[in-house]
């Protein structure tokens, strides 16, 4: 039987985000001062990113997570693990503390840099922004600013962009400041951190030429 699975490893993340980072001139064309990783796959790459605009800017940009999901784990099959099927829509597992007297996170005028290991379907990222986008248009209501007029940007960092057509689209101005390290066909991705059997074993699949 054919596996269809591409098998990542920690390193080609690392590699690939430190390649985005310059390629992209991310720290420049688009500065962020805000990180929100999507949970669970975009913890690690967004703390890898961190230290990448880092040693770029010196300067330690804020994480702040949410938790958003649309894959439903099948039984376990392997090395790699079965791929996921995809739900109907994304649920809200974890979201963003602002607006009351604990509030943590103010987005006004905050360049916003949205960060996921993998753009599949896009139904994830486009969900996202669009409650992002809600939160902002709040704050900038209780703030008494003009909707839209906070200065407030959303930019997109993916590890892997899936070339295929996507489910859903993002609004224009965020797919200006989209940043995937990385395109790779509609295979399932078998990340490392998945891996609940021999890291050895799923490094060394990673590691072959890819067919
Ligand atoms: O582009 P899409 O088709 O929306 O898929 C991408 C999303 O799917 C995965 O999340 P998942 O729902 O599996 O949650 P998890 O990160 O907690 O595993 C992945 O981490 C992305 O967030
Ligand atoms: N692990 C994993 N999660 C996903 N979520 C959406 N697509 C994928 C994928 O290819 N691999």
């Amino acid at each position: 039987m054919v596996d269809n699975k591409l098998y990542i490893s920690y390193n080609q993340i690392h590699q690939l985000i430190d390649d985005a980072v310059g390629r992209f001139d991310l720290g420049d064309s688009y500065n962020p001062d805000l990180i929100i990783a999507i949970g669970g796959g975009g913890f690690i790459p967004a703390r890898i990113l961190r230290s990448f605009l880092k040693a770029k800017h010196g300067r330690n940009i804020p994480i702040q997570a949410i938790g958003l999901s649309l894959y439903e784990e099948l039984p376990n099959v392997g090395l790699g693990g079965a791929p996921e099927a995809p739900g109907t829509q994304v649920t809200k597992t974890q979201w963003l503390n602002f607006g009351g007297a604990d509030s943590l996170v103010s987005l006004l005028g905050r360049k916003i840099l949205v960060v996921d290991e993998v753009d599949d379907s896009r139904k994830t990222l486009v969900y996202a922004v669009a409650e992002l986008q809600k939160d902002i248009r709040e704050q900038e209501r209780q703030a008494g600013v003009p909707a839209g007029e906070s200065g407030t940007e959303i930019g997109i960092f993916v590890v892997y962009n899936k070339d295929k057509a996507k489910a859903e689209e993002l609004p224009p101005g965020v797919m200006a400041r989209y940043y995937p390290a990385a395109t790779t066909p509609d295979r399932w991705l078998c990340f490392p951190w998945d891996c609940v059997t021999d890291i050895g074993e799923h490094t060394a699949r990673a590691m072959q030429p890819r067919s």
